[in-house]
């Protein structure tokens, strides 16, 4: 994204974002710069009243010299106005800087929010072929770097505003100097391009580098247990340190270049402030009352010039966070699913889940990974997956699952074809447990609770029975408030399992599916996992599995043998 269309979308992004409320921060700024304004003009006839020479300087000025003479104040109550004027700028300040804030709070979640909501209400396909670390990065660096975006925006704008009433009071006093400032301001500006070129690629680098050490880090947590096996903790470390030293030593480079503009910016109004007063006193001769006035302007100024530069580079160092963020949010939302309507009743499983002529190619596959496959799975029965390595039988189970939209062919359930209108509300009716059990670092009661919201005691008792690990739930001294702990590594693969079944089941699904469930399990455990499966299908459940393992193949009714995605064999 170039920077001025960046910048068109940040301006956006405060206008849209915040409902045009940050129009009040702009309007308060205006009114804050117009009490500035009056208080600075105030001095003029604090200044006046010191002497007859000073006074006749003043009413020589024009238009500030007629109000003056219009309203002769005496200097008591000149004093307490300008004191009740600070009094209310303060107060507009405080105003302005708090309402800011609460309007980038609430742009920061509405930002989080809608993000989040994309991605989660994404195709499956979608969210499977990005890097989830990069997701998180948005989250955790990108959003609030949006937002300190945003926020200079904000403070560029008005301090701008600031500046242009500062030089209309300037030029009230003397055009002369007036048009010195500007030029002056206009020559510094000009002269710290090569800063803001610099702060716009410091902002894409960091966003690069972000994310390559998001990458890092959620690939080492999610694979701890396995980067601890290979004894590869080194090589990670390694990694991150790369990865951080590579953030350091930019960061450094960028604010070593910055800080030396600053220099330059300072040394640069030191010579305008001497200049300035050169030009005042000796080429333009303005006496006391206009001098005082325009070093007043002067030092209020050279601060505002200083937000311009500093804030300037804040914007441009983070500005690129922001043309990441909508480029994943374009991602996300061009692959959005269907939402329910609530018309459409769940579809019933009584018969059987009938696909015909289904075929599934993935965006970046080669190959079909299920070509034109025709197959039937009987309800109340147990069906077994089977296939080499890759022939294809996760895709054929999420595609029964409704996780993935098949790329061709049909799927009904009983008579209900699932298509894109029904596939969502389909898929809250069919249960998954997956290879590796997930527990979440909450109560076993939560843990329940979470594939169904307000389910009772009696059916969290009756899930865990028919899983068949009630027994053990009992043993525990906290029972269902026993804490999982971190991904429930304190209880035995087995017991995972079974939990996690137990919990598939409470929502009482059409189908239940197994995806390599026990292909982590030892003899022992995976009996008793085949043991509760027959348990279940003996209950009228319908159940597919996907089992590599002769003892869970061998307690299926019904086979499908799948190879490189075409159907081998269909056997009961
Ligand atoms: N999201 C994806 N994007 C691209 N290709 C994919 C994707 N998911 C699966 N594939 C490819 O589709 C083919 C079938 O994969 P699938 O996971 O369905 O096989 P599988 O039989 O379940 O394998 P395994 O027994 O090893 O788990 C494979 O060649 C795989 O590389």
């Amino acid at each position: 994204m170039s920077r001025s269309s960046t910048f068109g979308e940040v301006v956006r992004l405060l206008w849209k974002g915040t409902e045009g409320k940050v129009g009040w921060t702009v309007l308060l700024a205006l009114v804050v710069a117009l009490t500035e304004g009056i208080s600075i003009t105030m001095l003029i006839p604090i200044v006046a009243s010191t002497s007859p020479e000073t006074a006749q300087q003043a009413a020589d000025i024009p238009l500030i010299g007629d109000l003056i003479a219009g309203a002769s104040l005496g200097l008591p109550f000149l004093l307490a106005l300008f004191i009740v004027l600070i009094c209310v700028q303060a107060a507009l300040n405080y105003l302005r800087n708090y309402y800011s804030l609460h309007l980038m709070q609430l742009l920061s979640d509405r930002l989080k929010r809608s993000l989040f909501h994309a991605v989660s209400h994404a195709e499956w396909d979608a969210i499977a072929r990005r890097r989830l670390s990069d997701v998180n990065q948005v989250f955790v660096s990108g959003i609030p770097r949006c937002m300190t975006a945003a926020n200079a925006f904000n403070m560029l704008v008005q301090a701008a505003i600031l500046i242009a009433i500062y030089v209309a009071i300037a030029a009230a006093v003397s055009w002369q100097m007036a048009l010195f400032a500007v030029l002056v301001g206009a020559a510094l500006f000009a002269a710290m391009y090569p800063l803001r070129r610099r702060a716009s690629r410091y902002g894409h680098e960091l966003t690069e580098m972000f994310q390559q050490q998001s990458r890092v880090t959620l690939d080492f947590l999610n694979g701890v247990r396995l980067a601890k096996t290979f004894v590869a903790e080194r090589h990670f470390m390694r990694s991150f340190d790369g990865h951080l030293g590579a953030i350091r030593r930019s960061t450094l480079r960028f604010y070593a270049q910055s800080s030396l503009g600053s220099l330059v910016f300072q040394i640069g109004v030191a010579v305008f402030a001497a200049s300035f007063v050169y030009l005042a006193v000796e080429v333009f001769d303005l006496g006391l009352a206009r001098i005082a006035v325009l070093l007043v302007i002067f030092a209020r100024l050279a601060p505002r010039f200083g937000v311009l530069q500093d804030q300037g580079q804040q914007y441009l160092s983070n500005a690129p966070a922001y043309a990441e963020f909508t480029a994943m949010m374009t991602y996300f939302r061009a692959d959005q699913e269907q939402q329910d309507s609530a018309d459409i009743p769940p579809p019933r499983l009584a018969r059987r889940i009938a696909l015909t002529g289904v075929s599934k190619i993935y965006e970046n596959g080669a190959q079909p990974s299920l070509d034109n496959v025709t197959v039937t799975i009987a309800a109340g029965r147990i069906t077994s997956l089977l296939g080499s390595s890759g022939s294809g039988k996760s895709t054929l189970a999420d595609i029964v699952s409704g996780l993935v939209t098949p790329t061709a062919g049909a799927m009904l359930v009983d008579e209900t074809p699932i298509d894109a209108t029904n596939r969502r509300v389909w898929r809250s009716r069919v249960a998954t447990v997956p290879q590796d059990a997930f527990l979440f670092d909450v109560s076993l009661r939560e843990n329940m609770r979470l594939a169904k919201a307000d389910a009772s005691e009696g059916e969290i008792w009756s899930a865990l029975e028919r899983a068949r690990i009630a027994a053990l739930v009992r043993s525990l001294p906290d029972g269902l408030d026993t804490e999982v702990g971190n991904r429930g590594t304190r209880f035995s693969g087995g017991e995972r399992q079974r939990f996690a079944i137990a919990r598939a089941l409470l929502p009482d699904p059409e189908i239940l599916i197994l995806d390599e469930a026990t292909s982590a399990l030892d003899a022992d455990n995976q009996r008793k996992v085949a043991e509760t499966i027959l348990a279940l299908r003996d209950g009228g459940l319908t159940i597919l599995l996907i089992a590599h393992q002769p003892l869970l193949a061998d307690i299926a009714d019904d086979r499908i043998v799948l190879e490189r995605g075409r159907l081998q064999a269909e056997r009961a």
